[in-house]
C-alpha cells in the first residue's frame, strides 16, 4: 500500500466510525414530542437543537485532523477531528468532534508549520503543546474525496502546504459565497477570534476575504460568548439588497442562521416609519462619465452630512430645541385653579429629566390631565361639574398645544427652513425642497434616526454586535448612530479605500471611522493576502492600485496560476459583439459556472442585455435595487459588481474615454478586474485607458 493510499484508508476507517456514532446518537433521541407537557416541550426544543447539528455533522462531519500534545501530559498525541459543528462520544463524553471555534481547534488555524512548540488560550489560561500532524480533508456528500498531509511532525515539510487552499480557491463558483471554514488562514483568525468589546477596522485588500471572515466572526462570537449574546442582536449592514442574497447562504450553512442582515437604508426607513421615500437612482451622476461627474470635496451632501461637525452642529441645535421646548405659561382651569407654570416647569425639568423628550412630553401631558381631573372631582354639584369638565378640557387642549408633537423628520426640515450659519446654502436648499415633497437622500437617514433617538430613546432597540460591510462607503455619523445602540461599542468594521467608489459619501481614510471611537476600543487591521483570484489576475489589477490615490500596498496573491490577462482590441460594434458571444460560448465550454460582462454605465448594460436577448442568448441583467443574484451569465454595470465574483469576467469598454486615469476610474476599474477568479479579458474599441495600459506593461 503506497503512503496515500495508507492515509486514505486510515481516514476512511475513521468516517465509517464517525457515522456510526453520529447514527447511534440519532437513533438515541427518540421521535419527536407534540403533547402539550411544558417540560418536555422544552427538552424537545433541546432534542431539536441535537437533531440539527446531527444533520449538519451528518453528511460533511469533519474537515481537519490536527494531532496535538499537550505540554506536560504523558500520553500520546490526541488527534482532534475539527468540524462545523462539534460531538462528543456518547458513552465516555469524551470531544469526537471539536467544533471549529473551539478554543483547542485555533491551533487548527493559527500553526504555520515548524517544530517549535506552539500555544492556545483556553478559558483555563494558556495550554502549550507541540502538533505532531496536520491533515485536511474533504468529505462531500458522505466521501472521502481527498485527504492532504498538510504537516507531519519531523517530516520534510517546506513549511506548512498550501495544496488544500489551492484546491478549494481552483473550484468554480455557483450563485452563493460559501464558508470557509476548511481553510480559514492564521491572519484571517486572528480577526475572527478578536475579542468582543472592540471595534475592529480591517482594511483588506479584494477577494482577502472580509465579507467571509464577518460571517464567521458572527459564528464564533455567538459560540465563545454563549448566554451572554444573541444572535438576534446582531446584524449585519451591507449595501444592497442582491449582496445580502449573494452572502446570505454562509450564516445558516454556519449553524447562525437568525443573525439580521440589512442594508442600512432598510434599517434606517424601518426606524423612521413610513414618512419618507428614497428616490431611485440617487447615485448614478457619481457613476457616469468623467466630463459629467460632479466634483467631491467635503461639501459633497454625503460627506459634509455624514460628518462628525454635522453630528455635533445637530446635538447643539437638539439641546437647544429640549431646553426651549418648555415655555412658561400657567394653565388656568376656571376662576383661581391655576396651575402654576413653576410648577409645570418643576414636573418636566425634575421629576421627568431623565426621561427622552417625547416621553418627558407625554408625562408631562398625563400629570396635567390628572390635575385637572383631581380639581373637577372636588366640585360637589354634578351640574357645576358637567359644565367645568367641558370649558376646562377646551382650555386644556389650547394649552397643550403650547406642547408640540415631537416628530423627527418635522425636525430635521426646520434645520433648513431659514438660512444659517453651518449648512451650505445649496445644501440646505435641496434639502428643505426634498423633504416637502417627503422625499429624503441617502445621506438624511442617519440624522433623522439620530434625532428619533434623541426624542424617543433606543425604543427597546440593542445591538451586541455590529458589522458592517463595504465600510469605506459609511460615514463616521453611521457608525456612532449604530454605536448609540450599543452599551460598549461591538463592532466589525470592514473594507478597501481602493474600492471607495461611494467616495461623495464615504470614507477616504480610515481615521475618519476610528476618531469616533475611544482609543482603547478600536483597534486597526489589513488583509493583505488575496484568495479570490489568479496571480496574473492580482498583479494586473496591482498595477491599477497607484491610481486610485489611496497608497495602498499591493495585494499579495496566494501562488495559485492560471491564464494570462487578455486585452483585446476590436474593430467596430459588430466585432465586440460577436466577441462577446464568443466569449460566453468559450468560458461556457471551459466549465465556467458564473461568466460576468461588465460594463462601463447601467445604461451600457441595458443595451447590451437587450441586443443578447434579441440574439436569443440568455443573460441576466443586473441593476440597481435588484434584490436577487441569479448567478449563470450576468451583465453588471461595474459600481453594481462591487462584493461579488465571477469564475469569468470580461470587462467591457476599456477604452481611454470610458475610464480616464482619474482616481475615481481607477478605483471603478479596480473593483471590475478583481472580480475575476480564475479569467478576465479587457476589451476596447478605440485607444485604451492609460490605466489598463499601464496594468497590462509587465506581463
Ligand atoms: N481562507 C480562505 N479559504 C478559501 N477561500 C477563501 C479564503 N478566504 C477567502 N476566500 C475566498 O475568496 C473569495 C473572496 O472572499 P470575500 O468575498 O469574502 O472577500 P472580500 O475581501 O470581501 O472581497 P471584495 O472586497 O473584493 O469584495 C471568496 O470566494 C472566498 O470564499
Amino acid at each position: 500500500m503506497d503512503a496515500s493510499t495508507e492515509l486514505y484508508t486510515e481516514e476512511r476507517s475513521r468516517l465509517d466510525e464517525t457515522f456510526g456514532e453520529i447514527e447511534r446518537q440519532r437513533a438515541g433521541i427518540g421521535p419527536v414530542y407534540y403533547g402539550n407537557d411544558f417540560v418536555e416541550q422544552l427538552l424537545e426544543e433541546k432534542r431539536e437543537e441535537t437533531r440539527r447539528r446531527l444533520a449538519l455533522l451528518g453528511s460533511e462531519p469533519y474537515f481537519g485532523r490536527l494531532d496535538f500534545q499537550e505540554k506536560g501530559k504523558q500520553s500520546e498525541p490526541s488527534s482532534l477531528y475539527i468540524g462545523k459543528r462539534g460531538m462528543d462520544r456518547t458513552e465516555t463524553g469524551e470531544p469526537y468532534i471539536i467544533d471549529w471555534r473551539a478554543p483547542v481547534a485555533s491551533l487548527f488555524y493559527s500553526f504555520t508549520g515548524g517544530d517549535a512548540p506552539v500555544a492556545y488560550e483556553a478559558p483555563e489560561g494558556t495550554i502549550h503543546g507541540e502538533v505532531h500532524r496536520k491533515r485536511n480533508l474533504s468529505i462531500r456528500d458522505k466521501e472521502l474525496q481527498r485527504v492532504v498531509e498538510s504537516y507531519v511532525r519531523g517530516g520534510d515539510n517546506l513549511g506548512l502546504s498550501d495544496d488544500f487552499l489551492l484546491y478549494r480557491l481552483g473550484e468554480k463558483k455557483d450563485n452563493r459565497l460559501r464558508d470557509i471554514v476548511s481553510t480559514i488562514q492564521a491572519e484571517q483568525d486572528s480577526i475572527i477570534r478578536a475579542p468582543r468589546h472592540k471595534a475592529l477596522i480591517i482594511q483588506g485588500a479584494a477577494g482577502s476575504g472580509k465579507t467571509t471572515v464577518a460571517l464567521h466572526r458572527l459564528a464564533f462570537l455567538l459560540y465563545q460568548y454563549q448566554g451572554q449574546i444573541r444572535a438576534e442582536r446582531m446584524i449585519i449592514f451591507a449595501p444592497n439588497a442582491m449582496f445580502l442574497d449573494y452572502i446570505s447562504g454562509v450564516l445558516p450553512e454556519l449553524g447562525v442562521g437568525e443573525v439580521k442582515q440589512t442594508t442600512f437604508a432598510e434599517w434606517a426607513l424601518d426606524r423612521i416609519g413610513t414618512k419618507l421615500t428614497l428616490p431611485d437612482h440617487t447615485d448614478d451622476k457619481w457613476f457616469s462619465l468623467a466630463k459629467k461627474r460632479p466634483n467631491i470635496d467635503d461639501e459633497t451632501p454625503g460627506r459634509f452630512k455624514g460628518s462628525d461637525s454635522f453630528r455635533l452642529w445637530l446635538d447643539g441645535k437638539l439641546r437647544q430645541y429640549e431646553e426651549s421646548y418648555l415655555q412658561d405659561h400657567d394653565f388656568e382651569a376656571w376662576d383661581r385653579r391655576v396651575l402654576k407654570a413653576s410648577l409645570i416647569r418643576q414636573w418636566f425639568e425634575v421629576e421627568y429629566r431623565h426621561y427622552p423628550l417625547a416621553a418627558r412630553r407625554e408625562r408631562l401631558i398625563g400629570r396635567i390631565k390628572r390635575w385637572l381631573d383631581m380639581q373637577l372631582n372636588e366640585i360637589g354639584d354634578p351640574k357645576i361639574r358637567k359644565e367645568k369638565t367641558k370649558t376646562s378640557k377646551q382650555k386644556l387642549r389650547t394649552h397643550l398645544k403650547k406642547l408640540p408633537e415631537i416628530d423627527e423628520v418635522a425636525f430635521y426640515r426646520s434645520l433648513f427652513d431659514q438660512p444659517n450659519e453651518f449648512v451650505p446654502s445649496d445644501i440646505a436648499k435641496e434639502t428643505k425642497n426634498g423633504l416637502k415633497r417627503g422625499s429624503a437622500q441617502p445621506e438624511d437617514l442617519a440624522p433623522i434616526v439620530w434625532i428619533r433617538k434623541y426624542f424617543h430613546g433606543p425604543e427597546g432597540l440593542t445591538f451586541d454586535h455590529v458589522v458592517v460591510d463595504e465600510a469605506q462607503d459609511v460615514s463616521p455619523f453611521q457608525i456612532t448612530l449604530l454605536g448609540s445602540f450599543m452599551v460598549e461599542p461591538s463592532y466589525t468594521i470592514l473594507g478597501d479605500l481602493a474600492q471607495g467608489i461611494h467616495a461623495y459619501r464615504g470614507v477616504h481614510r480610515w481615521e475618519e471611522l476610528a476618531s469616533v471611537f475611544d482609543e482603547n476600543y478600536s483597534s486597526y487591521h489589513e488583509l493583505k493576502q488575496s484568495y479570490r483570484s489568479t496571480l496574473e489576475i492580482i498583479e494586473f489589477a496591482n498595477r491599477i492600485l497607484p491610481f486610485t490615490d489611496t497608497g495602498l500596498p499591493p495585494a499579495e496573491p496566494v501562488f495559485r496560476s492560471g491564464d494570462p490577462v487578455k486585452l483585446v482590441q476590436v474593430a467596430n460594434d459588430a466585432e465586440r459583439l460577436a466577441y462577446i458571444r464568443d466569449f460566453i460560448r468559450d468560458q461556457q465550454a471551459g466549465s465556467m459556472r458564473t461568466i460576468s460582462l461588465i460594463g462601463r454605465t447601467a445604461e451600457d448594460c441595458t443595451k447590451l442585455h437587450e441586443r443578447l436577448t434579441a440574439e436569443g442568448i440568455d443573460t441576466n441583467l443586473i441593476a440597481e435595487g435588484q434584490s436577487h443574484y441569479r448567478g449563470g451569465v450576468s451583465i453588471v454595470p461595474v459600481h453594481l459588481a462591487k462584493g461579488l465574483e465571477f469564475d469569468a469576467v470580461l470587462l467591457l469598454d476599456a477604452d481611454r474615454d470610458r475610464y480616464p486615469a482619474s482616481p475615481q476610474d481607477a478605483k471603478l476599474l479596480y473593483v471590475g478586474c478583481t472580480r475575476a477568479l480564475h479569467r478576465l479579458t479587457l476589451l476596447h474599441e478605440g485607444e485604451p485607458s492609460e490605466l489598463v495600459t499601464a496594468a497590462d506593461s509587465q506581463q
